[in-house]
């Protein structure tokens, strides 16, 4: 699992580790794997340091020694390093360090800045890292915007700098890096959007704090986690034994929902799955998934329950209409006491009615930002600026495991850690695909997973599918070489993915 936390968990965490080290010994961990980063990361793109041009964008705080130390070690390798000193301060050591090995620098000026940054190799970003308060002052915000049109390598200093480093939250102009050279331990904003998608990949630097750190009360599972959680069949295992799942989707007007949920789950490794829908549904999911086991309901009919079997857990929603005999089916699934996941219709009737949500079994619901922000009754932007805010507040509010879908999407739980994921593809951003999850979901939550771990294990192979059926391979693709994806895509690259953990 890898933890992440807020910039006062990080700060605190520091405080007791520093109280024990001499001054200037984790500002010195920092400025070494920060250096070691950039010097591999202009190994990769230039063949070498010695020559190639550094800019070093500096504020007032500690982010910017961090990053003028750093720049003193390229200079000392014979990289031609400038720095930009852009705040009311600089940090004295860091700047002497720099002078020292031959760096330059100079206060901001907005040609210059220009200049230096069009004709860089590598832009090290050091405005302002978890000290930062609020959007980015100027001449921050200008420095950002001519990193946007930067040619070089942009290496953020422990966060990019606009990006809140507690929430991801982005307010204004924030710099997109290529790779975020983090210390200590991972900050959330470098995990959720918004602000995960300014980091590029995102390295850590060990400078010791892991003994310091509280409780993370956001994760993000590993492959190793989520092998750990998927259940497999064991000898004695029969269909029966490896979970039933009930759906409850489509209707004549959306048959394709139902058929990409079924897929899901049957790809996903469920037992059985007994589908239950309107003539015209069922059909087609007899047509694409004949391992499934079809009810038919005749129309404004309910008692599914009744007719279908026994399952051990449902998924009712995709597809299902927000007219009232859909309203009634989710009613009669949400009144049992098994674990239930509702996604899409099902969710605008949980919406309309959060009464029933008021039960015994476990339920796990599956909102994008839009179908949240009806659940929450708020503006859908502020779900989408404050994610993981509103995921949290939903699982208090409705008594539900959450998953909110997204680029990154988050699961949340009372009292438990919000779990990110963020093996997803934007290749994933075509209609379909979230039917697809609730499926994957729901045959986790047949197999025995609780609604925490079937949802956050889902998201992930859900991502990883969504990669790999748009790079034509579970191993991945060549930069450039992914494609087009539909969502069944997704359900059948499933196994390759799951063989490949
Ligand atoms: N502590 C440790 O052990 C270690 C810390 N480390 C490093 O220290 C970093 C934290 O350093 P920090 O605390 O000095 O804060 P930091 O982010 O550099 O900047 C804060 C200053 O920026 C300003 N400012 C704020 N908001 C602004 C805005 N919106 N727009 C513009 N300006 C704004 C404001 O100053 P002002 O200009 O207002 O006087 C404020 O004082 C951390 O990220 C890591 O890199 C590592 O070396 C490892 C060991
Ligand atoms: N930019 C993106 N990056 C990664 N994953 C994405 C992105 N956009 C959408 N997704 C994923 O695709 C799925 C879309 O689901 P949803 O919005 O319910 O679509 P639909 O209703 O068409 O099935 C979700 O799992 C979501 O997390
Ligand atoms: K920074």
């Amino acid at each position: 699992m890898r933890t992440a936390y807020t910039s006062d968990q990080i700060r605190a965490a520091e405080r007791a580790l520093m109280a024990r080290l001499p001054e200037g010994t984790l500002m010195s961990r920092a400025a070494s794997g920060l250096a070691s980063a950039c010097v591999r990361a202009l190994a990769r793109v230039r063949g070498l340091v010695y020559g190639s041009r550094v800019v070093l964008l500096i504020g007032s705080g500690d982010n910017g020694g961090d990053a003028l130390y750093a720049g003193a070690r390229l200079a000392a390798r014979g990289a031609r390093v400038d720095a930009i000193l852009a705040g009311s301060r600089a940090h004295q050591a860091g700047l002497a360090a720099l002078r020292a090995a031959g760096g330059r620098a100079a206060e901001f000026a907005p040609d210059a800045a220009r200049e230096l940054v069009s004709a860089a190799d590598l832009v090290m970003d050091g405005l302002v890292g978890i000290g930062s308060a609020g959007a980015l002052r100027e001449p921050y915000g200008t420095l950002a915007g001519l990193v946007a049109d930067a040619p070089g390598l942009v290496v953020a200093v422990d966060v990019p700098s606009g990006v809140d480093a507690s929430t991801g939250r982005v307010d204004g102009p924030a710099v997109r890096a290529h790779a975020t050279v983090t210390f200590g331990a991972y900050k959330i904003g470098l995990l959720v959007d918004p602000g995960a998608s300014f980091c590029g990949t995102v390295e850590l630097v060990d400078i010791g704090l892991g003994p310091y750190l509280p409780d993370a009360d956001v994760a993000a599972p590993t492959a190793g986690d989520v092998a750990g959680l998927l259940p497999s069949p064991a000898a004695e295992s029969d269909k029966y034994r490896r979970g039933v799942l009930g759906i409850v989707a489509g209707s004549d007007t959306f048959t394709g929902a139902a058929v990409l949920s079924v897929g899901g789950a049957i790809r996903a490794g469920a037992g059985m799955v007994r589908f239950a829908s309107v003539e015209e549904s069922v059909r087609y999911v007899r047509a694409r998934w004949p391992e499934a086991v079809t009810t038919v309901l005749a129309p404004g009919s309910t008692g599914v329950l009744d007719d279908i079997g026994r399952v051990q857990a449902w998924v009712v929603g995709p597809g299902l209409g927000t007219g009232s005999h859909a309203r009634d089916l989710v009613a009669e699934i949400l009144g049992t006491d098994l674990p239930v996941l509702v996604d899409a219709d099902g969710l605008t009737h949980v919406a309309r009615d959060r009464s029933l949500l008021r039960r015994t079994g476990p339920t796990l619901l599956t909102p994008h930002a839009g179908e949240l922000a009806r659940l929450l009754d708020v503006p859908r932007e502020d779900v989408e600026a404050r994610r993981i805010e509103h995921v949290r507040r939903a699982a208090h509010e409705l008594g539900a495991t959450v998953l909110l879908k997204g680029s990154t999407t988050l699961v949340a739980e009372e009292d438990r850690p919000v779990r990110v994921n963020s093996t997803g593809t934007p290749w994933l951003a075509t209609g379909g695909t979230g039917d697809v999850l609730s499926g994957i979901a729901g045959a986790l939550l047949a197999g025995g997973l609780s609604c925490y771990d079937a949802a956050s294990c889902a998201a992930y192979l859900h991502g990883l599918a969504g990669r790999a059926a748009a790079a034509g391979s579970a191993r991945g693709a060549r930069p450039g070489g992914e494609a087009a994806i539909a969502a069944l895509d997704v359900a059948e690259a499933l196994p390759d993915v799951v063989r490949a953990l």
